[in-house]
């Protein structure tokens, strides 16, 4: 399998004296493939993505995107990457389709007029292309942002929590989108979630996280069989009241 992203024993310590929010993880993601990143608040979820796209320094590992090393070549990476995350706003005052110009250019998109035109039909944003982006619901924000991390055609797309605030409808329509567009391009995808019926729908893999570290992970049938669970909360809930974790690795 070829590997869109490899971590290697990755860290980051916000403070001396205070526990690493991530502590030695090590995870990779095949071309095409999905790996859900869970774990309680805190856990070390949105710490992890923002080291993987270089927004931060690790206090240890290795990070290889896309067969870049990010410590020596990260631009050549970041340019074939693109994220989502709903705590990071667009400006408030361009116009939806202004925001996609601006990170067009950024990301260095060939034929830009074309591919927003794409994404708006893609993502059915034609109505919104004009207004201002402040101005947008958060479901409205959501698929935009959508657009925005589609935009330069990724190969590697880190997903902070996509669906977060959006009703069932849109959200189920947002992870059909995600699933066209892996299909569609052999897109690697990295998604931090608490939506456990999202993960178990769009995830091959699942890494569980606590306190930093992984403490387990498995595909969901896997991690579903180890824990004798039904659904993938009821796993989640005995990871995070720290029953279970522990046996099944021991
Ligand atoms: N800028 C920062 N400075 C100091 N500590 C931080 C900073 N950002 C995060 N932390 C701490 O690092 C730990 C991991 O936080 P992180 O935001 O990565 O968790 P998360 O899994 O994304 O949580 P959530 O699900 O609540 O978004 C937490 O203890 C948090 O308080």
């Amino acid at each position: 399998m070829t590997l869109a992203l490899t971590v290697e024993a990755l860290s980051k310590s916000y403070a001396p004296g205070r526990p690493p929010a991530v502590d030695s993880l090590s995870f990779s993601i095949g071309r095409g493939r999905t790996l859900g990143l869970l774990g309680g608040n805190g856990a070390g979820k949105t710490t992890t993505i923002a080291m993987l796209l270089g927004l931060l320094v690790p206090s240890a590992g290795r990070v290889v995107a896309l067969g870049h090393d990010m410590a020596t070549d990260r631009f050549a990476a970041l340019a074939r990457m693109n994220f989502s995350s709903p705590y990071i706003a667009l400006p408030h005052r361009l116009s939806v389709e202004e925001n996609l110009r601006v990170y067009g250019h950024l990301y260095g998109v060939p034929r830009l007029a074309a591919r927003i035109a794409e994404l708006a039909r893609d993502l059915e944003l034609a109505d919104l292309l004009d207004r201002p982006a402040g101005q947008l619901s958060a479901g409205q924000k959501t698929r935009v942002a959508l657009a925005k991390a589609l935009i330069n055609r990724p190969d590697l797309l880190l997903l902070d929590e996509p669906t977060a605030s959006l009703d069932p409808d849109t959200g189920d329509w947002v992870r059909s989108r995600l699933e066209a567009y892996r299909a569609e391009t052999g897109c690697a995808i990295l998604l931090a979630s608490h939506n456990m019926a999202e993960v178990e729908r769009l995830c091959d893999e699942v890494l569980m996280l606590k306190q930093g570290k992984a403490v387990d992970r498995g595909t969901p049938a896997e991690l579903l069989s180890r824990y004798g669970r039904d659904d993938l909360e009821q796993v989640f809930l005995d990871i995070a009241r720290g029953t279970r974790a522990e046996e099944a690795l021991a």
